[in-house]
């Protein structure tokens, strides 16, 4: 079943179009990234998807509801994490968990043990202090015990990551690989190594329109770069590889950085075969030897330029 669908969603502010004819549908129980430069309409989308902004075009349903403008029924299935979450500054985590809670009619019964879960899940279980006094991580991490309080089946994170320091930064996708599989969730972003940390599927957002789409690992299979990589143990190893006749006579361009050789062609298959077969009259056996697939990065820079 899928969490999320959009269908030729069009947004526009004015004469500004922010969001051009976007689709694509999120898989109950993925982790998905939700990528995008700043001011690619990240933001937008998410307002979209909660109700709170209206489509000019185009369809969204959550869990095969259709989302209406203005009216808040699907969002009983979703969990909110914005940017930059606000919290009463006077209040201590648990106080402010329960009276979350309590707005939102959790069962008082469980409502205490649910908040000691959570507050133990994004590491603040042992922190009594006011809320005032959090770092920019710990309120982050508190956003998450909130929006998780009602067991939401999908969770909207809207860039959890990037304010955030590498240590706040681990912490936060720590709770996101220990939700993952019991919550869908989608997060925005522009640090394409967090996407790469924990994200199944991915969307990349530019100006508005949907460059690219689908699994992670699908996506950087289909984009490989033609490149193998041999890794020898030492520069001179490497050296003697890269002279050998059956190396020269793959036709790839041939690249040594120390103890790296790079074969690059249109071939790597053929490439790869006639490198094995070579291989097993040498003495000097590379450590590894790899087809080397993009970077999120390189595809990024690739699709947006
Ligand atoms: N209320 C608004 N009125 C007019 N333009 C808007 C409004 N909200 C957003 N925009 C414009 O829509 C575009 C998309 O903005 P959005 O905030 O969705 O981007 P984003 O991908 O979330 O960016 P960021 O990473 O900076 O948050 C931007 O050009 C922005 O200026």
């Amino acid at each position: 079943m899928n969490a999320l669908e959009i269908k030729g969603l069009v947004k526009r502010f004015g004469s500004h179009t922010v969001i051009e004819g976007l689709s694509f549908e999120v898989p109950e129980n993925c982790v998905y990234g939700f990528i995008g430069q700043n001011g690619a309409g990240k933001t937008t989308t998410m307002k979209m998807i909660l109700g709170l902004l209206k489509p000019d075009e185009g369809s969204i349903r959550v869990y095969n509801e259709q989302v209406r403008y203005g009216q808040t029924d699907t969002n009983r299935y979703i969990g909110y994490l914005p940017d930059v979450p606000e919290f009463y500054n006077y209040m201590r985590p648990a106080e402010y968990l329960r009276l979350c809670g309590e707005i939102t009619g959790c069962p008082s019964g469980s409502l205490k043990q649910k908040s000691g879960e959570l507050l133990e899940l994004v590491g603040l279980k042992n922190v009594n202090k006011k809320i005032g006094g959090f770092s920019r991580g710990m309120k982050q991490r508190l956003g998450f015990a909130q929006a998780l309080l009602n067991e939401p089946r999908l969770l909207l994170c809207d860039e959890p990551t990037s304010a955030l320091d590498p240590v706040g930064r681990k912490e936060i996708l720590d709770i996101l690989e220990n939700i993952k599989g019991k919550t869908t969730v989608i997060f925005s972003t522009h640090i394409l190594s967090d996407v790469e940390r924990v994200c199944d599927r991915i969307a990349v957002l530019d100006q508005g329109r949907l460059r690219l789409e689908g699994p992670l690992d699908e996506i950087k299979k289909k984009h490989r770069s033609g490149k193998l990589l041999a890794e020898f143990g030492t520069e001179k190893e490497a050296a003697g590889f890269e002279a050998m006749d059956f190396v020269k006579k793959t036709g790839a361009d041939v690249k040594r950085e120390g103890r790296k050789v790079i074969l690059c062609s249109g071939n790597t298959r053929e490439v790869q075969k006639a490198i094995l077969c070579g291989l097993a009259g040498m003495d000097d056996m590379p450590l590894k030897i790899e087809v080397l697939e993009p970077s999120l990065e390189n595809l990024f820079m690739e699709v947006v330029e």
